[in-house]
């Protein structure tokens, strides 16, 4: 093994690994403990929900997997590769969408490419095969300013997969659209995936979505941010959220999110009794 390897960190056969993994904030010279020594193997091709509420620290551990900021302690590979910044074997979708207001849909898509110097003909035929992919096609001489909020978050999905990463972390990418366009673009999301054979790494509080969408959900505790349980969504796809086996998992799920919910709120009252 590597000798700058975390001792939990025998990446074989983990397209993503996070060994050991804690961060601590320091704000106004208090120390929040975000995350507290994480251990996930995620194996190629899995689709994986971190999910619990507000303030667990799902978004912090995203962004460790991202390179956006790094862990205080303990590491994180992606694909065999020691994660030390963002790299491409990385996209990430956000929530907030990150377009370029001043770019048509097709500009959009093809930025990175643009950036990547690849040849005109490629990136074409490329932001083309995407439009269609992700029926943006008659949209493409639009700006985001003339598009819905779902129509934005296609057009974020088709840029993030302009660049072939092979992993994808998505931060909530789907909860500031409403219940139908949002059913709409997770149904879309698991016909890439099957496609395209991504890793994917989805944020969410929804347990719902969780349910729907993955192959195995991570819930985690508030603050510090620990695995509090790790399973496998034995449904078979597309699945059917009326249905009763559904419903027995999201009321397992329910009961553990609702108690994270409720650290949570009392940690709130306690800081609000110490101001
Ligand atoms: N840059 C930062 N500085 C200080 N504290 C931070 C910072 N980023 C996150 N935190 C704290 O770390 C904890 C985890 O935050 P994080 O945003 O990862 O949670 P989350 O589960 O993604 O919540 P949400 O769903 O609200 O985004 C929270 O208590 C938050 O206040």
């Amino acid at each position: 093994m590597n000798a700058q390897l975390h001792p939990r960190a025998d990446t074989a056969e983990a397209h993503v690994v996070v060994a050991g993994v804690s961060k601590v904030f320091a704000t106004g010279g208090r120390e929040v403990v975000a995350l507290q020594d994480i251990d996930l193997r995620i194996p190629r091709g899995q689709f994986v929900c971190l999910l619990g509420p507000s303030g667990c620290g799902k978004s912090t551990l995203l962004n460790a997997i991202a390179g956006f900021a790094l862990p205080s302690a303990g590491m994180i590979t992606a694909d065999g590769q020691l994660v030390t910044a963002p790299g491409p074997e990385r996209g990430m979708v956000f929530q907030e969408y990150a377009l370029f207001p001043w770019m048509t849909v097709e500009d959009n898509v093809a930025f990175g490419l643009e950036i990547k110097r690849q040849p005109k003909a490629q990136i074409l035929a490329t932001v083309d095969e995407l439009l269609h992919m992700l029926s943006l096609a008659d949209f493409r001489h639009r700006y985001p300013k003339d598009l819905s909020g779902g129509m934005r978050q296609r057009v974020a999905i088709a840029r993030v997969l302009a660049l072939d990463a092979p992993i994808m972390l998505m931060d909530e990418p789907f909860g500031a659209l409403d219940a139908l366009t949002r059913r709409n673009l997770q149904d879309e999301l698991l016909r890439l995936w099957a496609e395209l054979k991504k890793t994917i790494v989805f944020v969410t509080h929804s347990i719902e979505e969780a349910i729907y969408l993955a192959d195995r959900i991570v819930v985690m505790t508030y603050r510090p941010g620990t695995v509090k349980r790790d399973l496998v969504v034995p449904l078979p796809r597309l699945r059917d959220p009326a249905a009763p086996e559904f419903n027995a998992l999201k009321r397992e799920l329910g009961q553990l999110v609702m108690e994270e919910q409720q650290r949570h709120h009392n940690d709130e009252l306690r800081m609000a009794a110490v101001d």
